[in-house]
């Protein structure tokens, strides 16, 4: 597992003798001491940030793992298991629903999904998967490749192009309650060995930023697992220490926003590196727009 995390911990001695290798490159004549001292600051500086990071990816190399000492801190909730009947459809094959945390609230469904219909998305997305980026808004095209971010293919699937993809976003809606008629088209993913996604917001606070931009504005989070992974490759919401793992078929979703509009820290979340195996994941985001009359179930 260390060798997986190296790449991406910030202590390796391998970065730190890029940084004092990169400011020696960049010595002139005559100034030598200068920029030795320059180096030293910087490795100086470099190593508080390292120790403060390192103590972060401790964490959460922990929590990927499944460190029984890091308890769910949502200790004051009691979470629930149940049977859910969204309409007369689903009468006689309920959804079976676990709450992995009430506040924010994250639910998981088992088998929301049939395996045909992941096998379709999955050979849909095949064919034209490029590299997945992260929205980033000082960047001048607000979208930027990050290094160790996120290591990971996308495709987006629309869901005129896909009866799968329009089935599961009319089932998340009979699921959620929530309109659909705003919501991203899904956004299929595989890592690999390897791959992952370093903790995030998917959103943005709704009172800043380019309310515009489709990413500004994502009340709810799906999830699908469209594989399993053999070992690795869990969700893990960092601040709240909830793991949920990867499970074919399964789903999750949670709801990004505090009642003021703010983001909502519980809802920092990170891929854990996938170690071995595949791991496919669709997202699907859902807009507060359109949002205004309806009720959403499962208390979201
Ligand atoms: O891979 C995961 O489990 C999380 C993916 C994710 O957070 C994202 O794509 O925004
Ligand atoms: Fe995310």
């Amino acid at each position: 597992m260390d060798n997986y995390y190296r790449m991406s911990d910030p202590k390796d001695e391998f970065i730190v003798k890029n940084i004092q290798i990169s400011m020696l490159s960049r010595k002139k004549k005559g100034s030598k001491t200068r920029t030795v001292l320059k180096t030293l600051k910087v490795m100086d500086n470099a190593s508080l940030v390292n120790q403060q990071a390192t103590a972060r990816y401790q964490k959460i190399r922990e929590l990927c793992i499944g460190n029984e000492n890091l308890p769910a801190k949502s200790s004051g909730h009691h979470l629930k298991c149940y049977y859910f009947y969204p309409s007369s459809k689903t009468r006689f094959m309920p959804y079976a629903i676990e709450e992995m945390s009430r506040d924010p609230l994250i639910i998981l469904y088992h088998n929301l999904t049939s395996n045909a219909e992941m096998e379709s998305l999955k050979a849909l997305a095949a064919k034209q998967l490029q590299p997945a980026g992260v929205y980033h808004t000082t960047s001048a095209d607000n979208r930027n490749l990050e290094g160790y971010t996120r290591i990971a293919k996308m495709a987006f699937i629309l869901d005129e192009e896909s009866a799968v993809a329009s089935a599961i976003t009319q089932r998340l809606q009979d699921v959620t309650g929530l309109n659909m008629n705003f919501s991203e088209p899904l956004q299929v993913i595989n890592y690999g060995i390897a791959g992952q996604y370093t903790p995030h917001y998917d959103t943005f606070p709704a009172k800043s930023g380019d309310r515009s931009h489709p990413s500004h504005d994502r009340l709810a989070t799906a999830i699908l697992y469209l594989s399993d992974v053999e070992r690795g490759g869990a969700t893990v919401f960092t601040n709240i220490n909830v793991r949920v793992l990867p499970r074919k078929g399964n789903v999750i979703i949670w709801y990004n926003y505090l009642p003021d509009g703010n983001l909502h820290p519980g809802t920092l979340h990170a891929g854990c590196p996938v170690l071995v195996g595949s791991k496919w994941i669709a997202n699907k985001w859902i807009q507060s727009k359109g949002q205004m009359l309806q009720s959403p179930r499962n208390g979201g």
